[in-house]
């Protein structure tokens, strides 16, 4: 194992795909002191909310007041889930100046999901998300490319692992983003990881691939070793474990980051995260549940 090996990459993203799905109203303040605490601990990505429609997913119809309230740290880049034209222009007006920001477009690799979480098919989503990667372009923003149901999806069953190289062809077609590969809905297991990346690794370089594990079977630690065995070194996790996907029926939440951590840093790994810092947030995360 290189240096370069050891080091693991870790995108918090509870309060985004985490708080989204959860029942209770939690205010700006709540979240804005959540992503501060989490600001602090030397994670450099973290998801902070989404320009959605407010009607499709009511928690995060104030993700224009937590950006502007949030306290941004120099080193962190915070990213936002931006799905058409609409939610750009809901995040260009909403962001600070002088701020590294990441816009996350987002399709499924299945079609019975993209027609539940986006109400339209693949490639029509695919067509949605073109003029935001321009613009996200011709604004010098990252961007990051998420696909959902890597290996099952709740309408539609068992994902092919051609299928998911398939949406991520059309996201790298798109720019040539780092994609995250979502198992929505936690039903993975390590030998189909492996296969769905083996097919993915055709299309897009290990370096720019992020596992995102969801933990509804227990096996989203095992999945992270799996993905960490093909090259993988970028992985999304939720502090506390929040999460869910409101139109993912039976989606539980990410993977802790904080068993995330305790893996890794147990391994050898670096992440160059304070686990002391996270355990505050999760217990902070935990109250407002
Ligand atoms: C894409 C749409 C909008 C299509 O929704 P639609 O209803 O087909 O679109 P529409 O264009 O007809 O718009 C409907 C209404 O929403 C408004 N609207 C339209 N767009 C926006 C916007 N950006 N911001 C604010 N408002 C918006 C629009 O103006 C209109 O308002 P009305 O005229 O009825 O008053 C909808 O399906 C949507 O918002 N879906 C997002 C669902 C979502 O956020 N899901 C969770 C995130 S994905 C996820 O969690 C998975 C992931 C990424 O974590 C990885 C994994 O685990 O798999």
């Amino acid at each position: 194992m290189t240096d370069g090996d050891k080091f693991v990459r870790i995108h918090e993203v509870g309060p985004r795909d985490g708080l989204q799905n959860e029942p209770n109203v939690i205010s700006v303040a709540d979240k804005v002191a959540l992503i501060d605490m989490l600001s602090g601990s030397g994670l450099r990505d973290i998801e902070v909310g989404s320009f959605v429609s407010p009607k499709w997913v009511p928690q995060m119809a104030d993700s224009d007041q937590v950006l502007a309230q949030m306290t941004p740290a120099p080193e962190v880049r915070y990213a936002v889930l931006v799905p058409n034209m609409r939610g750009w222009e809901g995040f260009v007006a909403a962001r600070q100046p002088d701020v590294t920001y990441e816009v996350a477009v987002f399709i499924s690799a299945s079609e019975g999901f993209s027609r539940s979480n986006l109400n339209c098919s693949i490639a029509e989503s695919v067509e949605r998300l073109l003029p935001v990667v321009q613009a996200a372009q011709d604004a010098g923003i990252a961007l990051r490319g998420y696909i959902s149901c890597v290996t099952d999806c709740p309408f539609d069953g068992p994902v092919a692992p051609d299928a998911v190289a398939q949406a991520a062809s059309l996201l790298r077609a798109a720019a040539p983003m780092p994609l995250s590969l979502g198992d929505t809905i936690g039903k993975a297991t390590p030998d189909r990881v492996t296969a769905m990346l083996r097919a993915v690794l055709d299309v897009a370089p290990v370096d720019d691939i992020a596992g995102h594990f969801h933990d509804t079977g227990g096996q989203a630690l095992a999945n992270i070793a799996a993905s960490m065995d093909m090259g993988v070194r970028a992985f999304d996790s939720s502090v506390a474990g929040l999460g869910g996907c409101p139109y993912a029926p039976g989606a539980s939440g990410n993977v802790a980051t904080e068993s995330v951590l305790e893996m890794l840093h147990a391994q050898g790994f670096e992440t160059g995260i304070n686990e002391e810092v996270i355990a505050k947030a999760a217990a902070f995360a935990r109250g407002l549940r």
